[in-house]
């Protein structure tokens, strides 16, 4: 009875309780907070679903990043953007936050929603993170890049093979699944020795793709409500597909890496000699680097999905780009057809990536492709252990600090008409290099992209033999508006976006 009454009690003034934490807490956030002091909207200061509202609900949502350029431009180079975070917009801050031996750590909050914790990818601690990349680099390093190239020529012969079949039948072709589906069939071959020969399946992998994009938008969903993440993550699949497309395709990129490791597994407790060493024979043994613990079946299973999830739009972005720029710039196209020509005679020869490498107007062709391709267009969060001061700001410990590759690629000093297509930016080696300051589609530092060496061969492979083998192609029904960007950490085109495509040109 007294049980009751007390329960009556409090449930009565419980509203009320809840409005005055509230105000509480926004009124602490305003004033009293050591991020006070620094500019920014007051909305953003009081609440974290100030990004939400841009990143889920306004416009389709991924947006938020479009809306921080907004505000650096409306209150300077550091901004409020969260009640916990400031973002900056001076190129001159990249280097410190993001290099080696920074104390700058990635943020757990923003990097957990991933849900792949004991990938390499999403390791906040900086320890940790310096074994399980040392165990990993080999995999990736260039060596072991050129060792392997054979795996990216067979992919791009593959592609183009398709694409001169498809031409002859006078259809349109998808490139943009085209590239994406080199990066998924490269890096699971690379890899795991386990192609997902997306190539080879209808419209490219499109069933597979469709898959990632419903993944896409719960990122942002599961940043604002991170306890979503864990219950969407442990229901069972059945019930998942019943009632939940996004969750059901999270949980079946799961399963299909799960697959993965229990086929490299299976095979190692056989005794077989592996056709190749791939990262879960690298992973598995207990020398792989110092401090290396051999992870579980399912530590492996989130590293792989880790991979697989870092390699698609990125690579794809690049090559999508380049291609659709070139196409639509008639002077650029013949310069770079000339190019191969003159160093590639034989349209049907193989185009060596080291050889592609040494080609400057390629070069220049590629490097304008990545800034302005954007593999991870938003802030990348780190947290300031001991805090900093910023632009004359004094940034207290335990804030989390970002900047994008979206404002740095687009800075007009560095770049003027910075969202102009204009390779003749790289052709002077001298202005190059200070350009090269602000080009940051890695990012810097000890977490820089590892796949950077095979991002490279597969950009240079794709693009040198593509316009090498073809000619004569045109734009079919795409626009620069349907290649815009949002932001799901990976940049993507809109959903409603028309997927780029070429045909034969006219003659
Ligand atoms: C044009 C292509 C690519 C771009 C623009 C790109 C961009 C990036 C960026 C900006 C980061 C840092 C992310 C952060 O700080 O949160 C990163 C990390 C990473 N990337 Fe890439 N990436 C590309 C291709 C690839 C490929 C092909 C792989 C396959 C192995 C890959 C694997 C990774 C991994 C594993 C990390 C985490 C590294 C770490 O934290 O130590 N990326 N990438």
């Amino acid at each position: 009875m007294i049980f009751l009454t007390s329960l009556q009690y409090i449930l009565q003034y419980l509203p009320t309780l809840v409005v005055i934490c509230l105000t509480g807490a926004i009124v602490y956030r305003l004033y009293l907070h050591p991020l006070a002091h620094i500019p920014g909207p007051r909305l953003a200061a009081a609440t974290d679903l100030y990004g939400f509202y841009f990143n889920v609900i306004s416009g389709g949502g991924g947006r938020f990043f479009l809306q921080i350029e907004k505000l650096h431009q409306k209150y300077g180079p550091v901004v409020r953007i969260a009640p916990n975070e400031i973002h900056l917009s001076d190129p001159e801050n990249y280097d410190r936050i993001y290099h080696i031996g920074a104390k700058y750590y990635k943020c757990p909050k923003f990097y957990g929603c991933f849900g792949l914790d004991s990938c390499t990818f999403c390791t906040w601690d900086s320890e940790l993170h310096r074994v399980r990349r040392a165990a990993l680099n080999p995999r990736f390093s260039r060596k072991s890049v050129l060792e392997l190239e054979g795996v990216v020529q067979s992919k791009v012969q593959k592609l183009c093979q398709k694409v001169a079949d498809m031409l002859h039948t006078n259809k349109p072709v998808d490139l943009h699944h085209g590239f994406r589906a080199i990066s998924i069939d490269v890096i699971t071959d690379y890899a795991f020795d386990n192609c997902y020969d997306l190539l080879d399946k209808a419209g490219f992998g499109l069933e597979f793709f469709s898959m990632i994009d419903a993944i896409l938008p719960t990122f942002w969903i599961f940043y604002q409500w991170p306890l979503l993440q864990s219950v969407a993550m442990n229901i069972p699949a059945w019930l998942a597909k019943l009632t939940n497309k996004h969750i059901a395709s999270h949980l079946k990129l799961q399963q299909d890496c799960r697959e993965q490791v229990m086929n490299v597994r299976a095979t190692i407790d056989e005794g077989k000699p592996p056709t190749r060493i791939t990262i879960f024979h690298q992973l598995l043994r207990a020398d792989a680097a110092e401090g290396h613990v051999v992870p579980s079946a399912e530590e492996l299973v989130e590293e792989a999905s880790g991979v697989v999830a870092a390699s698609s739009e990125t690579t794809g972005n690049a090559l999508t780009f380049a291609t659709y720029n070139v196409l639509a710039n008639k002077r650029i196209h013949a310069k770079l057809t000339e190019e191969l020509k003159e160093s590639f005679p034989n349209p049907s020869s193989t185009l060596d990536f080291v050889t592609l490498e040494k080609l400057p107007y390629l070069n220049a062709v590629i490097k304008e492709s990545l800034r302005l391709s954007f593999g991870i267009i938003g802030r990348l969060p780190r947290v300031t252990p001991s805090g900093d001061v910023l632009n004359g700001y004094i940034i207290p410990p335990g804030t989390t600090v970002g900047m994008s590759s979206w404002l740095m690629h687009r800075n007009e000093d560095a770049f003027p008409e910075p969202d102009k297509f204009d390779p003749g930016r790289w052709l002077d080696p001298e202005s190059a290099k200070l350009l090269e300051k602000y080009l940051v589609p890695f990012s810097r530092g000890s977490r820089q992209c590892i796949g950077i060496p095979l991002a490279y061969c597969e950009i240079y492979v794709a693009l040198g033999t593509f316009f090498r083998q073809f000619e004569n192609l045109e734009i079919y029904n795409t626009s620069p508006e349907d290649l815009a960007y949002v932001d799901y950490f990976a940049a993507t085109h809109p959903f409603d976006a028309r997927k780029f495509h070429v045909v034969l040109k006219k003659s």
